[in-house]
């Protein structure tokens, strides 16, 4: 089956345990967001569910097998973990139909995985040419050669431009929606929240949330609206009915909090204010992230 399952997980190098207790799903049909501080053991999750680290106890498993176990493991995982490790001297189709050739896998599936994630056309050139973003869609071209149905992705939008991130998120949720089982790793929380439906947050190895995207926005952000309007004095007015607050913002701007735009948006056609500029604001979430992990960070300011 296209899962993952971490039960118990705990590593522990000398005294210090990088990961300590651990468990979560990862299902089929959703983009997971793994999310963490630097330290927090992300990586050594993800290694110890390959096989190239042991847990000190506890399981970690791939469709309730564990990885060294597979008889096809190319194509059960795909897996991006460094995208630098491909050899430099190597073309990128070179690179891929080794790999091909390694899992036994047909060579038609070279030509497949360069053009769905765009590298079709330098296919031919030699990998130490690339910039980091063209070296992170090749990781993700070998991810994908197998075809597998659950991916594991370290830190994937590492070195893409905006596009690319765009491109990125596109693929992830295509690949959910046909049925895989997609883990993301991530420090970023703003990055993260565009590209997953579900989370798995950890602090100092321990498991801090396991939650719907959805639900841990909506557990942790304040709703705050911002905007811009020709007549601050009426929209003032008809906020305060509600109990609410218009706040200049210093760039000219004014916040509301505890309204979403959508109903602030109603709000003001209803008393007929014009609203040249109208958004949410999501900063809360991140701070909400960034509260939630903040004593589990391994180097947080006070060290
Ligand atoms: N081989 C090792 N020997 C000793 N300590 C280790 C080893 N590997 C990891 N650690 C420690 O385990 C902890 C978790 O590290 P890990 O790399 O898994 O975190 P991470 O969440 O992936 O962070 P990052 O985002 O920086 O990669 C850290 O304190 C790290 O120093």
């Amino acid at each position: 089956m296209n899962s993952i399952e971490i039960r118990e997980l705990t590593k522990r190098y000398g005294t210090h345990r990088a990961v300590d207790g651990l468990t979560f799903d990862v299902l089929p049909g959703r983009v997971t967001g793994f999310l963490g501080p630097n330290g927090a053991g992300k990586s050594t999750t993800m290694r110890l569910l390959l096989g190239l680290d042991r847990p000190t106890s506890g399981t970690a498993t791939i469709g309730g097998r564990r990885y060294p176990d597979l008889t096809d493991p190319l194509h059960r995982v795909g897996v991006l973990l460094d995208a630098q490790a491909a050899h430099g001297g190597r073309t990128a189709r070179d690179h891929l139909r080794l790999l091909a050739a390694a899992g036994r896998i047909p060579m038609r599936r070279v030509d497949e995985v360069l053009e769905q994630t765009g590298m079709a056309s330098v296919a031919k050139r030699r990998i130490k040419s690339f910039s980091l973003g063209m070296r992170q869609r090749l990781g993700i071209a070998a991810a994908l050669i197998g075809d597998p149905g659950v991916l594991l992705l370290d830190e994937p939008t590492n070195g893409l431009d905006p596009e690319g991130i765009i491109w990125i998120r596109e693929l992830m949720r295509s690949l959910a929606a046909e049925g895989r089982a997609v883990l993301v790793s991530s420090h970023l929380m703003s990055e993260t929240s565009a590209l997953a439906d579900h989370l798995v947050v950890l602090g100092r190895g321990k498991l801090l949330a396991d939650t719907s995207m959805e639900a841990f926005i909506d557990a942790r952000s304040t709703p705050r609206a911002r905007l811009r309007t020709s007549d601050p004095v009426r929209l003032r007015d008809a906020l305060a009915r509600d109990d609410l607050e218009l706040v200049a913002a210093d760039d000219g701007r004014w916040t509301v909090e505890g309204i979403r735009a959508e109903q602030l948006g109603s709000l003001a056609a209803r008393e007929g204010v014009p609203l040249l500029e109208l958004s949410d604001e999501r900063a809360s979430l991140e701070q909400a992230y960034l509260d939630l992990t903040a004593d589990h960070a391994q180097f947080s300011a006070a060290h």
